[in-house]
């Protein structure tokens, strides 16, 4: 049987080729006439994922009822039009495994309660952890946290996807998965702008170490276990997102850091940064649930274009001095 995939993007079209090289057929649907036609007639997707040879099991379609037979479906769209792909998708009951970063603006929500509310018959599941696109569609080897309610559906979609190059872990902890990758995103910015305003490796470094407390901070109040945010979903994914410039979150942040605007930075990017979009929501659910993020706070600010980096910086060296573990 077929396994589908929702979303043409660069990390859909990776998750594509991964579960191809298990000699599987793939269905991607895209929302881009162009990907679809470069899949199915050149084998590539030239606008998401450049200079990648692709599996020629995988057909791709703009069709989303041929996603209807397909034994399990790996989500893969920006979080912020999920839940409007998922709403244009049969109820089959099918395995959704959600693999966007993020939170839904308005409804404060977590994709898998998103996921759940549109298709309250489907397992679901979280599949997140250190993963550039370009990396794993080139069978470099990687490692990703697969979450599901229940161990047993985990373990069995572990099996499904897992390819020797590519090794899910499983676990139950949906929130803690999903929270680690949503909220690295705004700390990769954050580490981009220390890079881009010459801040220094001790700030970067410190960065990592008080954002991954915010993490942890946040994702206990949201119901996320403490271990999977140190885990490859968490702090596996805080750490590959802030030291490198392949990082779309942390190369926006240099360009922050440099002192250009956020709408410049991002007007002529036809990829997505899913931080600038997780930022605000993020900010607003932690302030909801009583939780301090003030690095969080800070992004924030500088995408908003509200303050400006030596304001930004100077007020969280100000902050009043605290212990290092709150109790
Ligand atoms: N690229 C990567 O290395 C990784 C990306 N992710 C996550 O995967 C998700 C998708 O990211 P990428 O594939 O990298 O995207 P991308 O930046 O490569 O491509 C943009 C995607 O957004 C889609 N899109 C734009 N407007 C849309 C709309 N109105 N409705 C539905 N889809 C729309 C486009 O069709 C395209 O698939 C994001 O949440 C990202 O954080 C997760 C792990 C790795
Ligand atoms: O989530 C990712 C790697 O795990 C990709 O990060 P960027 O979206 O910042 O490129």
């Amino acid at each position: 049987m077929t396994i589908a995939v929702l979303g043409g993007g660069a990390w859909g079209t990776a998750l594509a080729q991964v579960i191809a090289s298990g000699d599987r057929p793939v269905t991607l649907w895209a929302r881009e006439s162009e990907v679809v036609e470069a899949v199915n007639g050149a084998h590539e997707n030239p606008l998401f994922l450049p200079k990648i040879p692709l599996s020629p099991l995988i057909r791709a379609t703009s069709d989303l009822g041929e996603i209807a037979g397909a034994e399990a479906v790996l989500v893969v769209t920006p979080a912020q039009h999920m839940r409007s792909v998922l709403r244009g998708l049969a109820p089959t009951g099918q395995a959704l495994i959600l693999c966007a970063k993020g939170i839904e603006a308005g409804t404060l929500k977590l994709l898998h309660d998103v996921a759940h509310e549109e298709h309250p018959d489907s397992p679901i599941a979280v599949l997140s952890g250190p993963t550039f696109a370009h990396e794993v569609a080139a069978g470099l080897p990687t490692a990703i946290t697969l979450a599901a309610g229940d161990e047993a559906q985990a373990k069995a979609l572990a099996a499904l996807i897992a390819r020797p190059t590519f090794r899910p872990y499983v676990s139950t902890d949906l929130a803690g998965a999903e929270i680690g990758g949503a909220v690295k995103n705004v700390l990769a910015i954050a580490c981009g702008v220390v890079e881009g305003a010459g801040l220094g490796q001790n700030a970067r470094a410190a960065l990592i170490a008080r954002g991954f407390a915010e993490m942890t901070r946040f994702g206990m109040a949201r119901g996320a276990r403490p271990e999977t945010l140190a885990g490859l979903s968490g702090l596996g994914d805080l750490v590959l997102t802030c030291s490198s410039t392949s990082s779309r979150n942390f190369s926006l942040g240099v360009g922050l850091g440099q002192g250009k605007s956020a709408r410049d930075l991002l007007s002529d990017r036809r990829t997505v940064a899913e931080g600038a979009a997780t930022a605000p929501v993020l900010v607003e659910a932690a302030r909801a649930a009583g939780v301090d993020m003030p690095i969080a706070e800070a992004v924030c600010a500088l995408l908003s274009g509200e303050a400006e980096v030596g304001a930004v910086v100077e007020r969280l060296l100000t902050r009043p001095l605290s212990a290092e573990v709150r109790a």
